[in-house]
């Protein structure tokens, strides 16, 4: 045990502790335990002890089978680091696993801080309570846990459920991804669940205090839709999706369109109106099937429908204290010709066609790939095309195009350009 003259001073008592077990210690500067030490990146705190290798209970190198055998019949909860390579993270991670219960810390012996000293330092000594096992390959560890009745949870900012969502299984591996980058892709697609924790978090760095108007266009299923719903959410804005204007004005009021005489103004009353945006909160899915998207794609093609919403996309931007993200075709260019940030995302159209397909099969819709990409082919002609406000990218437009991109890497970027103009 190598200790600096002012630590024995601050903590006598640890000494004497040492030297009751056969320890002495031995006092040198402070620089002589950072030369031993040699992680520049980490202070010590005058306080030096060399110990064995953390080790199992045979005395042999801790194995993910330990762990496993010594939770078999019980609640369990691992975490698993996929490539988190900063040691403070780490230790961070092992101190709350210890506050938490957590029977180990499982990391990959590549990609990960792996001298044990040095993970028990950042973890101020947690890893003598939580073991910090390594591992050579952690899909195969995943593997191996999910025969052992774990259920793999990935934490992934875009995951399809909140924390809040998720009833965790009895027997857990929670996977945590690296700093910026997340879960690698393969240790991603063995995960059973895909976790996102909200992201209020991120509100305070944005540190926004202008009202802003965020105007998001783009063709079916690129995304802007989810885009727009997770920025009004992260900036504390309100949201309007246009294009569920559209949906629910083709399902309460189709016969004022039929009914129309060409050049003939469409009305709808206030009541009319407050159902119209009534209907925007309400989520039943047959807003969103197919043949609702279609039928909304018809209409919208027509001038006078398009006249009878526009008052009420422009006054629920205008009721909207905070500012709103506004998504939809005609956003930049018609509804919020003046929006502080304008957007238009994009994806190929075999992208958009697969994800519109996923999204139908998870609803447990009946859908075939190849028709889900005609009807969206068609859907890009009808609402690029139209001669009443087509979809278009005007020239002061960010442009994404997010075809491969995740959920969460597309948010992020998108939070980086907007913080210029905040
Ligand atoms: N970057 C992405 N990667 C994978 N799937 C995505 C991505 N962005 C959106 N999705 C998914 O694609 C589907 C359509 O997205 P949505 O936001 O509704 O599109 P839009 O509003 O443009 O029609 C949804 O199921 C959504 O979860
Ligand atoms: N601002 C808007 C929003 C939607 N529309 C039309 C054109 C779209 O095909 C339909 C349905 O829009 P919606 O955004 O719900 O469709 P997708 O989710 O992108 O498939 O409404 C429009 O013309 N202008």
């Amino acid at each position: 045990m190598l200790v600096t003259g002012e630590f024995l001073k601050k903590y006598p008592e640890v000494a004497r502790m040492a030297q009751s077990k056969g320890v002495h210690p031995r006092r040198v500067a402070a620089g002589e335990i950072s030369k031993i030490w040699g992680h520049s990146g980490m202070a010590h705190q005058g306080i030096a002890l060399r110990v064995g290798r953390l080790s199992g209970h045979d005395g042999s190198k801790l194995r993910v089978e330990d762990i496993v055998s010594a939770h078999l019949s019980n609640t369990s909860t691992v975490v698993l680091l996929d490539r988190v390579t900063d040691i403070n993270n780490v230790g961070a991670i092992v101190r709350s696993a210890a506050c938490f219960d957590v029977d180990a810390v499982i990391l990959p012996e590549h990609h990960s801080p792996s001298e044990s000293c040095v993970i028990t330092k950042a973890s101020s000594g947690a890893a003598d309570i939580v073991p910090v096992v390594q591992v050579g390959n952690l899909v195969k560890t995943m593997e191996y846990l999910k025969q052992h009745g774990y259920w793999c949870y990935g934490m992934d900012a875009g995951g399809d459920k909140a924390l809040h969502e998720i009833s965790f299984c009895e027997r857990r591996a929670i996977i945590l991804g690296s700093e910026g980058k997340g879960i690698r892709r393969l240790t991603r697609e063995h995960c059973d669940h895909l976790v996102k924790i909200p992201m209020s978090a991120r509100i305070d760095s944005l540190n926004r205090s202008k009202r802003l108007v965020i105007a998001i266009d783009g063709p079916s299923s690129s995304g802007k839709g989810t885009l727009a719903k997770e920025l009004a959410n992260v900036l504390r804005m309100q949201h309007l999706d246009t294009g569920k204007l559209y949906r629910v004005f083709a399902v309460k009021f189709p016969h004022k369109y039929s009914q129309a005489r060409s050049h003939e103004e469409i009305r709808l009353n206030t009541e009319e109106e407050e159902e119209m945006l009534a209907a925007l909160n309400n989520d039943d899915p047959g807003y969103y099937s197919e043949h609702v998207g279609r039928m909304a794609s018809i209409l919208a093609r027509n001038s006078q429908v398009r006249s009878a919403l526009l008052p009420i996309q422009r006054q629920f931007v205008l009721n909207a204290p905070q500012g709103a993200v506004v998504d939809g075709r005609d956003i930049a260019s018609v509804v919020c010709p003046d929006a502080d940030v304008k957007i238009f995302v994009s994806a190929y159209a075999s992208v958009r066609a697969r994800r519109r397909f996923r999204q139908l099969c998870g609803s447990n819709r009946k859908a075939m790939y190849k028709t889900v990409l005609f009807h969206l082919l068609h859907r890009d002609i009808r609402d690029t095309c139209r001669s009443s406000a087509p979809l278009v990218r005007t020239e002061d437009a960010i442009y994404l195009n997010n075809s491969h991109m995740q959920k969460a890497a597309a948010l992020r970027e998108l939070v980086e350009k907007i913080k210029t103009f905040l």
